[in-house]
């Protein structure tokens, strides 16, 4: 939080919590300290960020239904369109709230290890492309949003992908009634060695050359590394190697560990004992990873799962029926307070 609230002084952008990475609104009376508002992806976030978060709340969705759209608009501060149809659409109903309307541009390169986060994939549905087209619109804008970063830990390929923005779009930023750019989230400037000035010198420079509002839209790099996953020990087995089948599933409390072929992380991971960390639904792959333990295993012995906060709690489901984790909030304080936990009647209740 403290590395957000700097990188917002020195370089006058704006940052917004990326809900769709991190829900868990619990801890937003602190986080809202830091930053200046949400940013969502549904009707769902958008209230969610309008009711719990505060300060500034941008709408944006891939499609907003018909039915949605006014209560869309009673809870944001600003709306961003995802193609030229959805303008049409519904773009006189923002114009009469008087609400900011922006439409995400993909500017076809990112830098994503994983094609299925890639915004610039072949055929992509996420934003429009053709500068001529947003041209024949501009009038109806007031700003842009392009998220194109994903994971992206180099300064160097963030400044030149930019680049390539400004390249391609720089015209239409340079348009008088364009205010203000999103650059998306997906930018890793919370890790330790991240050149966090020369990012804040890059928007700085970005905003003063087209007198634009800069904003960030960071998911992961608001909780990075905030939360764990406290599991335990339920049964030891062995199969060529030795076994430990947990209180918990990455398909339904880890989702991105299966989707993206990640193991977890499980620190200090040393030792005589290696082990496979196992889930305990019905999913053969449900395998949390291989680590090693300075002792053997035991039934009950409690595992810490490392930086469980994003794209975690906001995927949960209840594949198999598992027993969800609750949720408790270490606080500042040093005292840990359960903020919510979950049962039969939950489960039951998702279902029909
Ligand atoms: C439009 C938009 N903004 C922000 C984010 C947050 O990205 P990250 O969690 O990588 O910072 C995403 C992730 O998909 C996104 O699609
Ligand atoms: N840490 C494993 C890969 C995570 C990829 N995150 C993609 C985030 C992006 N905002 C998305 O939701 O597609």
């Amino acid at each position: 939080m403290q590395r957000i609230a700097r990188l917002r002084e020195l370089s006058g952008a704006k940052a917004l919590l990326a809900l769709k990475c991190f829900s868990t609104w619990s801890v937003f009376p602190l986080m809202c300290q830091y930053m200046d508002g949400s940013t969502s992806s549904s009707l769902h976030e958008v209230k969610l960020g309008f009711q719990k978060f505060g300060g500034e709340t941008h709408a944006y969705s891939v499609a907003f239904a018909a039915h949605e759209i006014d209560e869309v608009l009673a809870n944001s501060d600003k709306v961003i369109f995802n193609s030229l149809g959805q303008l049409a659409r519904f773009g006189t109903a923002a114009h009469a709230t008087h609400k900011p309307v922006g439409l995400r541009v993909n500017p076809g390169t990112s830098n994503s290890p994983y094609l299925l986060a890639d915004p610039a994939r072949p055929h992509s549905r996420l934003g429009e492309a053709d500068p001529d087209k947003i041209a024949a619109v501009i009038d109806q804008l007031s700003g842009f949003m392009f998220h194109n970063n994903c994971e992206n830990r180099s300064f160097e390929s963030f400044d030149h992908m930019l680049g390539q923005i400004e390249a391609r779009f720089g015209h239409l930023l340079q348009s008088e009634g364009i205010a203000w750019v999103s650059l998306g989230g997906g930018i890793h400037f919370c890790d330790e060695g991240y050149p966090l000035e020369q990012l804040a010198a890059r928007l700085r420079a970005f905003a003063d050359q087209y007198q634009v509002q800069v904003y960030l839209e960071p998911g992961e790099a608001s909780i990075t590394n905030s939360a764990t996953l406290e599991v335990s020990v339920l049964d030891i087995n062995v199969n060529g190697k030795q076994l430990a089948i947990v209180d918990s599933s990455t398909e339904a409390h880890m989702l991105d560990l299966l989707i993206y072929n990640l193991p977890a992380r499980i620190e200090p991971n040393t030792g005589e004992h290696a082990y496979l960390v196992c889930g305990k639904t019905c999913l053969a792959g449900d395998i949390f990873g291989e680590f090693r333990f300075e002792a053997p295993l035991q039934v009950g012995d409690r595992i810490s799962i490392q930086d469980a906060a994003g794209y975690t709690m906001v995927k949960k489901n209840w594949f198999n029926g598992v027993g969800m984790p609750s949720i408790v909030v270490a606080r500042l304080d040093g005292t840990e307070e359960l903020v919510q936990s979950f049962g039969f009647d939950d489960y039951v209740n998702s279902l029909s």
